[in-house]
C-alpha cells in the first residue's frame, strides 16, 4: 500500500522522492496581492448572446474562467467541501478501506498520480477518484464514511453535471456546433477527483500537480479558500484566485480536439504552501470509452489537426504520458499515421 502525503504531515523537510529537478521547481512563490485576471463570468444574466461571447473570449484567451450565479446552491457547495475535507481527515487505513470495495477500481484512493508505483518523482497530493454518475451501480463503491458522503456528493454530482451541460451547450452555440453536440457519448462518463494537498515543508521544491492539460471535455473545479491553482499564460503563471462559491472551469484536450484548436486547453499546475492544507473537487466531463473524439466535421475548413480516436485509447495514452505535452500531442496529431492506439 502506497503512503499518503497526509500521513507525512509531521515531516520537517521534503522527502527526497518529492524534490523536483531544478528546472521544474516552482521556486519561491509570491502571491501578489489583488485579483488575478482570469475572467469571472456571471451566468445569472439573461442575455444569452452576451454570455456566449464572454465564454468564447475567456476560452480563447485563457482556456480558463470562473463562473458565479451558476445555479448550484452555496449550501450544497459548502456541504460538499466539508464532507470531502472530513474524508481526507480520516485515518489512512479507514480511507483505504472505504475505497477498496470496487472490483473495477473506478473508486480509488491514491497519492501523487495514478502512476505512483512507477513514477520517479512524486507530487504533494492525495486523491480520491470515483465516477461522477450517482446511480447505485457506481455509488455503492463510493466511501460510506463520512456517513453523509454519498448523499451530499451524489447531489453535488447531479447539479454540477447539469451545470456542465449548460456550459457545454453555450460553448457549442459559440462554436456553431449543433445543439446537443456534447450531450451524448461525449459527456457520458464524468469522473470526480477529490484532491487534497497537505501543508508542505518546502513548497519551493515541489508541486501538488505538475504542469498539465486535462484529458476532459471541460473540468469544473470547486476550490476552498487557499490559493494553489495556477494557469500558464504568455510565459507566466497566473494564480486562479479562490472566490467564495464560484466554480473554476477549464477546457480540456477533448474540446480542443473537437474544435480543431480554435479553443485550446490551458496548461495549469498546483503549487503547495507551508501554512495551509488545500482541498479541491475536480469534476471531469469525460466521454464514454467507446466515443470517437475527432475534429467536428462542420468546423474543419482547414485540414483536421487531430486524428479520430476512441476516447479510451486517448485516455490510456494520456495517462502514460501526461506530464509530457509533446508526447501527447504527437499521439493525437493527424500527422500520426500509427493505427491501433500504439506509438
Ligand atoms: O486542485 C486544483 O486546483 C486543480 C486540480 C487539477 O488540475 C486536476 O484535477 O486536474
Ligand atoms: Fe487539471
Amino acid at each position: 500500500m502506497e503512503g499518503l502525503v497526509s500521513s507525512l504531515f509531521d515531516v520537517q523537510s521534503l522527502p527526497e522522492t518529492y524534490v523536483l529537478p531544478p528546472e521544474k521547481r516552482p521556486g519561491n512563490l509570491i502571491f501578489p496581492p489583488g485579483k488575478s485576471n482570469i475572467p469571472v463570468l456571471d451566468l445569472g444574466g439573461h442575455d444569452r448572446h452576451e454570455i456566449i461571447q464572454q465564454i468564447m473570449k475567456a476560452s480563447e484567451e485563457f482556456g480558463f474562467f470562473q463562473v458565479i450565479n451558476h445555479g448550484v446552491s452555496k449550501e450544497l457547495m459548502d456541504e460538499t467541501m466539508n464532507v470531502v475535507k472530513e474524508f481526507h481527515a480520516m485515518p489512512a487505513k479507514d480511507k483505504f478501506l472505504e475505497c477498496s470495495k470496487d472490483p473495477n477500481r473506478n473508486c480509488k484512493l491514491y497519492s501523487s498520480s495514478e502512476k505512483y508505483a512507477t513514477e520517479e518523482i512524486h507530487y504533494w497530493r492525495d486523491c480520491l477518484m470515483h465516477s461522477g454518475l450517482s446511480t447505485e451501480e457506481y455509488m455503492q463503491f463510493w466511501p460510506a464514511k463520512p456517513t453523509r458522503y454519498r448523499e451530499v456528493v451524489g447531489t453535488y454530482s447531479n447539479e454540477v453535471r447539469q451545470l456542465g451541460s449548460r456550459i457545454l451547450e453555450l460553448i457549442s452555440e459559440g462554436l456553431k456546433l449543433s445543439s446537443g453536440y456534447f450531450s451524448g457519448g461525449l459527456s457520458r462518463s464524468p469522473t470526480i477527483l477529490i484532491n487534497h494537498y497537505p501543508r508542505c515543508p518546502e513548497p519551493s521544491l515541489t508541486l501538488g500537480l505538475p504542469r498539465h492539460r486535462d484529458p476532459s471535455v471541460i473540468t469544473i473545479i470547486l476550490q476552498d479558500d487557499v490559493q494553489g491553482l495556477q494557469v500558464y499564460k504568455d510565459g507566466e503563471w497566473i494564480t486562479v484566485e479562490p472566490l467564495p462559491h464560484a466554480f473554476v472551469v477549464n477546457l480540456g484536450y477533448v474540446l480542443q480536439i473537437v474544435n480543431n484548436d480554435k479553443l485550446n486547453g490551458a496548461e495549469h499546475r498546483v503549487v503547495t504552501n507551508s501554512s495551509d492544507a488545500r482541498t479541491t473537487v475536480s469534476f471531469f466531463i469525460y466521454p464514454s470509452g467507446e466515443s470517437i473524439i475527432e475534429p467536428a466535421k462542420t468546423l474543419v475548413c482547414d485540414p483536421p489537426l487531430y486524428r479520430a480516436l476512441k476516447f479510451k485509447d486517448f485516455h490510456v495514452n494520456f495517462l502514460s504520458k501526461s506530464a509530457d505535452a509533446d508526447a501527447v500531442h504527437k499521439f493525437i496529431s493527424s500527422k500520426n499515421c500509427f493505427i491501433n492506439g500504439e506509438n
